[in-house]
């Protein structure tokens, strides 16, 4: 069943169309990536499924709600992750997972899975002092305390090192694996290969392609072989990936891979 519905949403800023028309179906339990060009409107989809935004026109429900509007309800069922956290200069990380941590019923050790994401040493120190990578690792480790049912993850890796961006994948699977639907804006097919069941790529605030990680990138290929032939660098079909008509069934459950 679909917890996520995305019907025809636009949204303008302006005279600037972010947001086209997109239609999209989540559904419980899985992963989406989101792809795109700079300026493609991904952003916008998810602030307006996180309810942070009101489409112009058309309708987003999230597990049956409207998000602009049961703001309460929202803030109990989602985790969302932007790409500027907008915290409190002041806060100190292990502070931070604690407050985040309050807004739900079941949350997660918060001091656990900031250590997981590699800020042991930083517990005591303030959001303001952290640098770039370490902020948005605290981003990521406030999207998930609270065990949400759903995660709203922009750009969660972009600029960290090869180390750090492991563990965050690692602890999306965990979320993954304790039952979470996540929509993960990214520019890397690596991460959209080991996490999305699906992926759906956005131009012009519309969407271009959805389908399995593989289906895209290998299209992707083939437009390019198309322009300038010679061997394909398309890898391995996931073990993880599933047919787009599959998207009303849950994804099978998988173990977290090393
Ligand atoms: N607050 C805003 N005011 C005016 N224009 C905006 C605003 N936010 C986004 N836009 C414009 O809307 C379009 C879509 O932006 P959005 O941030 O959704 O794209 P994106 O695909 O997430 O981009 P990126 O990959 O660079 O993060 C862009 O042309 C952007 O300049």
């Amino acid at each position: 069943m679909a917890i996520i519905e995305v019907l025809g949403p636009r949204k303008s800023y302006g005279t600037t169309v972010a947001v086209d028309g997109i239609d999209l179906d989540v559904a419980e339990g899985e992963i989406l990536g989101v792809l795109g060009p700079n300026g493609s409107g991904k952003t916008t989809t998810v602030e307006c499924i996180a309810g942070l935004r009101r489409p112009d026109a058309g309708t987003v429900r999230v597990a049956g709600v409207d998000p602009a509007v049961d703001r309460e309800r929202i803030t109990r069922l989602v985790g969302v992750q932007l790409q500027q956290a907008g915290l409190q200069p002041k806060l100190t990380v292990r502070e931070a997972v604690a407050l985040y941590a309050s807004f739900f019923d079941r949350p997660l050790d918060g001091v656990a899975l900031a250590e997981r994401l590699g800020l042991a040493p930083k517990l005591g120190a303030r959001y303001a002092d952290l640098s770039g990578g370490q902020q948005q690792r605290l981003a990521v480790a406030l999207a998930l305390v609270g065990r949400p049912r759903i995660a709203l993850l922009d750009e969660l890796s972009t600029g960290l090192d090869p180390r750090s961006r492991r563990a965050v994948w690692e602890v999306i699977e965990q979320a993954r694996d304790d039952g979470a639907t996540i929509v993960l804006v990214t520019h890397n097919t690596e991460e959209a290969r080991r996490l999305c069941d699906r992926v759906a790529v956005i131009d012009r605030g519309r969407i271009t392609a959805l389908d399995t990680p593989e289906g895209v990138i290998s299209r992707t290929g083939e437009r390019r072989r198309s322009v300038a032939p010679g061997p394909a660098r398309v890898g391995r079909m996931p073990r993880c990936a599933r047919s787009p008509h599959d998207a009303r069934r849950p994804p099978p459950r998988r173990a977290s891979r090393p």
